[in-house]
């Protein structure tokens, strides 16, 4: 006979099973090639960001306290005394009565503090500006050091290097940055039943979606995917096809025969893989339950049920944000690739306690813009409900359902 599932974790105690798990090592890297990557190091400012006081729009730097009072209709009048050349900022002090010509960009001469626009003067012959408009100190400038001051720590390791940050970097000079390598994600999709996606299907046969969606997801956590091909339910096929991958691959993942049944050899494929140690065989939450979590050496095995949607739901859940965590971003549990949304529940949704249930919901948004969570309910082998849904909402373990009417935080779908 076989075992029933045997070390069966909570979610919170298999993410933290899952942190265990050490990160992709340091690699340096050009600033081009590190989007999405983690930072290993810590970034100091070298210089002021900007070095210099410098205007933001077209037209003429002044000293504010000449242009106070001045409209439309009670312009003030200044002499221009010089125009500022963008690339070479001037020494030459701001006399009080006078202005001089900027573009955006261009530092301010000293003693001025404030810019007009062009469109807020008028040249009155070649050195008088008339200026329609009253200024307060540092209108119109970006001030040295705003956006970043000398020898300020801007970027902590774990940082994720998203358009922002790489911008900062290119400003601060950093042509290369030490980042976390690229996580590797294997996948190996098991079944008799399981064939290509180009292959004819009859009754008793379905096509691979499974590899498909998990590697395709595995990107957008960041990670490089590896499909590593269909075996057949058989365990000794299972376990070099798993030893192949893990010579290639950071983590592998098993899709299929990660239950109890008598041609699920998800369990015992890891267990022949010298050293390695089962972790969590089983999850309460559901979808999900099937999922297996082994360590060989220091490098992670999991097995997911291979129902289309469990298999989604436990990726999205548990399995990206550990792909975040192996590539190096910090609070990859806590934060999780995408940030949830609130919305109100539209109905009763029943849950079983002791096991934390992941709904999938459908979005709809009101005339006053609240936003709608309608549950999908349906089985976790169709791909039905995840084309219908946009979110899921958890409820926890300890909860029996959840009203009418509750706030709740939906997780979007990816
Ligand atoms: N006695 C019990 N039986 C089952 C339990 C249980 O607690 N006790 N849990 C059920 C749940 S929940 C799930 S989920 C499934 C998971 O089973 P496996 O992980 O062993 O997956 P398979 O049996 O291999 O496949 C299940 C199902 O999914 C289809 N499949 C598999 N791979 C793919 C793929 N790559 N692409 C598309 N579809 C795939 C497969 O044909 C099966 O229909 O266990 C329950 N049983
Ligand atoms: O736990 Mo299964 O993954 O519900 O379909």
């Amino acid at each position: 006979m076989k075992e029933s599932f045997f070390q069966v974790v909570s979610v919170a105690e298999f993410t933290k099973l899952l942190a265990t798990f050490p990160k992709a090592p340091v690699q340096e890297r050009e600033l081009s090639a590190a989007f999405g990557m983690s930072l290993a190091e810590t970034i100091t400012s070298r210089d002021d960001l900007p070095q210099a006081h410098r205007s933001s729009v077209d037209g003429y730097a002044v000293r504010a306290a000449d242009t106070f009072g001045a409209s439309e209709s009670n312009p003030a009048y200044l002499d221009l005394a010089f125009a500022v050349e963008i690339q070479n900022p001037s020494d030459i002090s701001l006399e009080p009565g006078h202005c001089a010509k900027i573009t955006t960009g261009g530092c301010l001469p000293p003693e001025a503090d404030a810019v007009v626009m062009v469109e807020q003067t008028q040249e009155l012959g070649s050195d008088t500006i008339e200026i329609r408009k009253s200024l307060s100190p540092w209108d119109n400038v970006m001030l040295r050091g705003e956006d970043v001051q000398a020898g300020e720590n801007v970027l902590a390791p774990g940082t994720r290097l998203d358009g922002a940050r790489i911008g900062l970097l290119a400003a601060l000079g950093y042509s290369r940055v030490l980042v976390h390598r690229h996580v590797t994600l294997g996948i190996i999709s098991t079944g008799d039943e399981v064939v290509g996606i180009d292959e004819p299907v009859r009754p008793g046969l379905v096509r691979d979606v499974n590899s498909h969606t998990l590697s395709a997801l595995a990107v957008a956590a960041g990670a490089k995917a590896l499909r590593l091909g269909l075996v057949e339910d058989n365990l000794e096929a299972l376990t070099a096809a798993l030893k192949r991958g893990l010579e290639d691959c950071d983590v592998v993942i098993i899709s299929g025969g990660s239950s109890v049944g008598t041609r699920d050899h998800t369990l015992e494929a890891m267990q022949s893989i010298p050293g390695s140690r089962i972790l969590a065989h089983g999850i309460a939450m559901s979808p999900g339950k099937p999922t297996i979590l082994a360590a060989a050496a220091d490098k992670a095995v999991l097995g997911l049920p291979g129902q289309v949607a469990s298999a989604q739901v436990v990726m999205q859940v548990l399995v990206m944000p550990f792909l975040a965590h192996l590539g190096g971003h910090e609070r990859p549990f806590a934060i999780g690739p995408t940030a949830s949304v609130p919305a109100k529940l539209n109905r009763n949704v029943a849950s079983r306690q002791g096991r934390t249930d992941f709904i999938r919901v459908s979005l709809e948004q009101d005339a006053q813009n609240q936003l709608w969570a309608t549950p999908v309910l349906g089985k976790s082998g169709l791909l039905k409900t995840l084309l219908q849904a946009h979110g899921l909402m958890e409820i926890p373990e300890n909860q029996e359902g959840m009203t009418a009417g509750s706030q709740v935080m939906i997780r979007p779908l990816i």
